[in-house]
């Protein structure tokens, strides 16, 4: 398989997932934080549902003054106001039918039975349907469920909602030269890969599968790679490998890939760093993240292809890059996508990094995401690029 740009490596990932969208559930509104919904949400009613004082005060009919006759608390219902009446109402209740105005407490002198003051200019009720009308759309299919979202459904009047949960996404970690502990040296390095990718990952907005967010360091062989990839794939959407992505002699990926039926969606990416990440489908709708292991690269492969991923199989768009204005210049890649590592300062303008070598994470943990200089082009200072963000990167 060809080695693809950088737009089109991330428009096939987003195609090949949205194809394997998961099936939705349906859920109590406050369990589906970070899902997504999987139909457009509705008014069930017209909202408001019922004409709503958004004053404490005296509903009125008539010229004044009235004679009060009653009260309405918020939660109990209302009938008709008769002409020359008042009835008290509360923040939040429902007005009595055939009222001309609310006069506010403030505005009110209430002597014995009788009620006069002057209601200002502008009603004082919110209209039913005022919001939306009944079956209106409220949000589209395609949602990301926040919690404003949750609260919307609420109000809506819904018990459960249709949502795409969170994709599960697995870890798997390759080098025999990694330790999990202790100091680097004599030809080991930390593995920073396996503490990182899980909370990338759901920062992402998936679910980090139990028992295999981090698993590794894998053994270096083959039959190692295929039990723990078929493990894997048991239980999760999406599976990120690190390392192994290239042909040396203890990269067992592609060859593992081949033994289990895997399909390519991406493999190779005209991009810097990261080109040899790759993204590759698998029989039961699951997929394999396939990123390089310099730590550097790896991180570029999970915002540039399994953000995508994570997208397509919630039912949501291709999440659109913001733009940012460089305040430098930096350096093209010739013909690949250059994504460079860049701080943005209070006013937004976004500042080339240092220490952006594909195997270090020092301008990485500083960053805010990547400046995309195109192919072919450099960056210029006072020049707006679209920024690749860094799923929790620095603010
Ligand atoms: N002959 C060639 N060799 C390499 C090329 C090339 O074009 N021709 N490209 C280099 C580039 S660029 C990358 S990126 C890497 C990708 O290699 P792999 O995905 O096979 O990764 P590894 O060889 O396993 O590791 C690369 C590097 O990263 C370190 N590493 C791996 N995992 C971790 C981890 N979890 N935490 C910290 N560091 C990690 C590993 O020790 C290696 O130094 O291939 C180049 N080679
Ligand atoms: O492509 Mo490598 O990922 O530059 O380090």
């Amino acid at each position: 398989m060809a080695t693809l740009d950088w737009d089109s490596a991330r428009n096939e990932v987003h195609l090949a997932a949205s194809e394997a969208k998961l099936i939705p559930l349906r859920q109590k509104p406050s369990e589906t934080d970070g899902a997504t919904l999987a139909a457009p949400l509705t008014a069930l009613t017209p909202l408001p549902a019922f004409d709503t004082s958004s004053v404490d005060g005296y509903a009125v009919r008539g010229p004044g003054p009235w004679r009060l006759t009653g009260r309405i608390l918020a939660g109990q219902t209302a009938s008709e106001i008769e002409t020359g009446c008042a009835i008290e109402v509360a923040t939040g209740a429902m007005v009595p039918r055939g009222l001309d105005a609310i006069v506010r407490l403030e505005d009110a002198t209430v002597t014995g039975d009788k009620v006069t003051g002057t209601p200002r200019d502008k009603p004082e009720w919110r209209r039913v349907g005022e919001e939306s009308e009944l079956d209106e759309e409220l949000l589209p299919a395609g949602t990301p469920v926040t919690p404003a979202v949750i609260g919307m459904a609420a109000t809506a009047g819904y018990d459960t909602i249709e949502v795409r949960p969170k994709p599960r996404a697995a870890v798997l970690v390759f080098g025999d030269e990694l330790a999990s502990e202790g100091k680097p040296g004599n030809g080991r390095v930390r593995d920073a890969l396996g503490p990182m990718m899980p909370n990338l990952l759901r920062r992402a907005g998936a679910a980090p599968v139990p028992g295999f967010c981090p698993r590794g360091p894998i053994e270096d062989n083959l039959d190692s790679h295929i039990a723990v990839l078929r493990a894997a794939l048991d239980d999760a959407d999406i599976v990120c490998t690190t390392g192994g992505t290239m042909h040396g002699p203890v990269d067992h990926l592609h060859p593992a890939l081949t033994a289990l039926g895997a399909k390519y969606v991406v493999n190779t990416v005209a991009v810097r760093p990261g080109f040899p990440m790759l993204v590759a489908s698998l029989p039961g709708q699951r997929f394999v993240a396939g990123l390089p292991g310099n730590p550097q690269s790896a991180v570029v492969a999970l915002a540039s292809l399994v953000v995508p991923l994570i997208a397509g199989l919630s039912g949501r768009v291709l999440p659109p890059l913001p733009r940012v204005q460089l305040a430098a210049d930096i350096p093209g890649r010739g013909p690949d996508t250059h994504l460079a590592l860049v701080r943005q300062d209070a006013t937004g303008l976004a500042h080339p990094l240092p220490h952006t070598g594909s195997s270090m994470l020092r301008g990485l943990a500083s960053a805010v995401g990547f400046a995309v200089v195109e192919p072919g082009e450099s960056g210029k200072a006072g020049q707006s690029v679209r920024l690749l963000p860094l799923p929790g990167g620095a603010g």
